[in-house]
């Protein structure tokens, strides 16, 4: 499979869960942005890979400097996240042949590892429906009531998170795209995608740090997870300062 794997970076969110004065991607995390730490981690794993940034059309804080791709070009982002990835999905889907894999990776994912990052690369090598790192559920899980009662508690054997990367050959992704739109079905990852296809991606236990910035205390959580991959370094070889 090809060294240089087309990157889908959904980038594009408001973060309007952060409550902040800008979108979540641009706040300061240990020194730099957040948008450049998770760059960084993707361009340490894959220094030739070919990048797509699905960013807001009207985004200000932007700017071409922070990305250390030498290939790479901005697309515009949609309502959602499945429509930003659609977007590059689409752009995509009129250059290059449906066997050229392509990883989708949250922009809001920083302590994501280059060691995980590979490893869920070699696993969409080997297979026809691709693969998404995830890790399992390891709280009692409970079902509400829609009154703030518990209804019930949910078994969690069996039971995964799901996180990115996750990737595919393009074809599927596009026909993922495709069954969905012809659905009007919403998908929160690309995976539920292909699953309506039938197909059943692979899950490559991931690491549990590898968290998605999205409340206000996930930043102070993120630093601190840096920090500490950074110290153990070992199983981490190539990580971005
Ligand atoms: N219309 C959108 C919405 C989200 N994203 C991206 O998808 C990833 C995961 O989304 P989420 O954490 O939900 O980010 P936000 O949409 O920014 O947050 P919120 O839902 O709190 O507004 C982020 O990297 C975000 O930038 C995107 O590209 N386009
Ligand atoms: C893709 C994802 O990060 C997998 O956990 C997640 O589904 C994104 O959800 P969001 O609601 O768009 O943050």
């Amino acid at each position: 499979m090809s060294l240089a794997p087309w990157l889908i970076v959904p980038a594009a969110g408001r973060g309007t869960r952060m409550r902040a004065d800008c979108p979540k991607q641009y706040l300061e995390l240990d020194g730099r942005p957040v948008l450049t730490h998770t760059l960084a981690r993707l361009h340490d794993a894959f220094p030739h890979g070919r990048l797509l940034l699905c960013l807001d059309p009207h985004d200000r804080w932007f700017d071409d400097a922070m990305v250390p791709f030498a290939d790479w070009r901005r697309i515009d982002g949609g309502a959602e996240r499945a429509d930003s990835v659609a977007a590059a999905v689409g752009w995509l889907g009129e250059r290059v042949g449906d066997d050229e894999p392509v990883l989708v990776h949250d922009l809001a994912r920083p302590c994501v590892t280059v060691e995980d990052l590979r490893r869920l690369y070699a696993a969409v090598a080997s297979n026809e429906a691709g693969a998404l790192l995830a890790t399992p559920v390891t709280d009692t899980l409970k079902h509400a009531d829609g009154a703030g009662r518990v209804a019930a508690t949910v078994p969690r054997d069996g039971l995964w998170r799901a996180l990115t990367p996750q990737g595919f050959r393009l074809g599927v992704l596009r026909a993922a795209f495709e069954r969905a739109r012809e659905q009007g079905v919403a998908m929160t990852d690309e995976a539920a995608g292909v699953e309506r296809l039938g197909l059943a991606p692979t899950l490559v236990e991931g690491r549990s740090d590898n968290l998605k910035i999205t409340h206000p205390e996930d930043l102070a959580l993120a630093a601190l997870i840096l920090r500490a991959q950074r110290e153990a370094k070992t199983p981490l070889q190539g990580v971005s300062p």
